[in-house]
């Protein structure tokens, strides 16, 4: 049996099978973990040969080929960079507001379940972002892994060990899933390579600036070969896919339904964004202007962070805050209960209150830094500025053509899957301004 010792302070222990798994409700250990100085935690690796298949890269690697990727990717991740993004985005929820006002036709009302609304809207974003040139193989892409998702949530459920070794029909259809989406990712990217070769590749999509960057990478480094190979990228692109639908989709259905059960705060969003965009589309400057809807933005991720906890592991013995721990303890990082601790944040803790955030992230809390919803330290989220815009352009576009309020249908159910999610959707009453 493995020996902890000291003070527990603001930890408790969960006793499951042999593995002792510790959760550290205290920010300041959740920062001093996530930051891992001294190199003695590990991200634990995915679970299973078949998670592996539905979101391999960075997640899954350690060491140097996780500081290679990293780089390269952040690279492709550069705000300047995502300005190219921005017709994709636009567009896409463009046609979102289209098929909506299609969909509401004379009526004044529309009654519609936004969730699966806005993964769709995601989905499209994150396939049009990474792969604009081969959009309909990004669509398909997209399909199979949110096919994928959900079977990996039916899995979950029911976790018996060596089960994702098993022949089952649910095990099968994940690996014909993943034979399909890298015959697909692979034909997109030796498409790319070819026309890079000729001379004819826009890079305005994630792909070529993630192919563009590992170039550059591997020529800086004196390296003759680059330093990523197609299967390498095959594994970030599918990573990205898996690690940016959801988390993106989920905040903005919390946006939504927070904001119509706080109309004035949906008010003041409102008039912030006609007054920085007026009738012009929304840019990555402007976006930069929006200070109220970006307060909105940090407290939906605050009460309704779509990732609820982190994990790691102690990879050497290790003392932290009062107490040692041997090598093999998981510590489980709730990001969540950190976000609704009263201590942290005051009294009003469960009340949606933005103005927390008026002062930036770093005054919002009474111990500072305790938000946490895109991680912390070198495994911070690479996506997290790409997701922000994302949501300030796409939830500045609705603001400016509907208003919106709760159906009476609608049951506040928030339920941790992968992600934070309604558990009963979405149901929100829509309105033409
Ligand atoms: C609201 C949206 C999002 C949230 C809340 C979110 C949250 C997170 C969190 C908490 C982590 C850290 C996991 C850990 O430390 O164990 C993470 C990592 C990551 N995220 Fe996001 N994410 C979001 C959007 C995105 C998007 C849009 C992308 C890409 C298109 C993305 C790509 C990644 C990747 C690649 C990692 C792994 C980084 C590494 O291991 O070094 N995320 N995300």
């Amino acid at each position: 049996m493995m020996e902890i010792t000291g003070t527990p302070g603001k930890i408790s222990m969960v006793w499951a099978g042999p593995t002792p798994k510790v959760i550290l409700n205290d920010p300041k250990l959740v920062r001093e973990v996530l930051s891992n100085k001294f190199g003695h935690f590990k991200k634990p690796k995915l679970p299973a040969n078949i998670i592996k298949m539905i979101a391999d890269g960075l997640s899954n690697h350690e060491g140097e080929k996780w500081i290679v990727h990293k780089k390269i990717i952040n690279n492709a991740f550069q705000l300047e960079k995502l300005k190219k993004m921005l017709p994709a985005f636009s567009a896409c929820t463009s046609e979102l507001i289209k098929k909506w006002e299609d969909s509401m036709g004379s009526s004044k009302v529309l009654e519609i379940d936004v969730w699966p609304e806005l993964q769709d809207l995601t989905g499209d974003v994150i396939s049009r972002a990474a792969f604009g040139s081969s959009l309909s193989e990004g669509r398909r892409i997209f399909r199979i892994q949110s096919e994928q998702v959900q079977l990996l949530n039916h899995m979950t459920n029911l976790y018996i060990p060596g089960y994702t070794y098993l022949p089952t029909k649910v095990n099968r259809r994940i690996k014909a899933n993943a034979r399909e989406v890298e015959g697909l990712l692979k034909g997109i990217i030796t498409k790319k390579e070819r026309a890079m070769k000729n001379g004819h590749a826009d890079d305005d999509d994630l792909l070529g600036m993630l192919m563009r960057s590992n170039i550059k990478e591997s020529k800086d480094s004196g390296s003759s070969k680059p330093m990523m190979t197609i299967d390498d990228i095959m594994g970030e692109l599918k990573l990205l896919y898996f690690a940016g639908m959801e988390t993106t989709s989920v905040l903005l259905t919390w946006a939504l339904v927070v904001l119509s059960m706080y109309p004035d705060w949906q008010d003041r969003a409102r008039e912030e964004v006609l007054r920085v965009f007026g009738k012009r589309q929304p840019d990555l400057d402007g976006t930069h202007q929006l200070k109220i809807v970006t307060m909105v933005l940090y407290e939906v991720l605050r009460l309704y962070p779509p990732i609820t906890l982190l994990e790691r592991e102690t990879y050497k013995e290790m003392e932290l805050g009062e107490m040692k721990y041997p090598p093999g303890v998981k510590l489980l990082l709730p990001v969540v209960t950190i976000h609704h601790d009263p201590d942290i944040w005051g009294e009003d803790v469960d009340e949606f209150k933005p103005e927390r955030f008026a002062e930036g992230i770093s005054k919002a809390s009474k111990e500072a830094p305790a938000f946490f919803p895109f991680g912390w330290g070198p495994r911070i989220c690479i996506g997290q500025n790409f997701a922000l815009f994302e949501a300030k352009i796409a939830l500045s576009m609705i603001l400016r053509h509907f208003s919106f309020e709760l159906s009476p249908s609608y049951t506040h159910a928030p339920f941790p899957v992968s992600t934070l999610q309604p558990d009963h959707g979405a149901q929100i009453m829509l309105q033409r301004i």
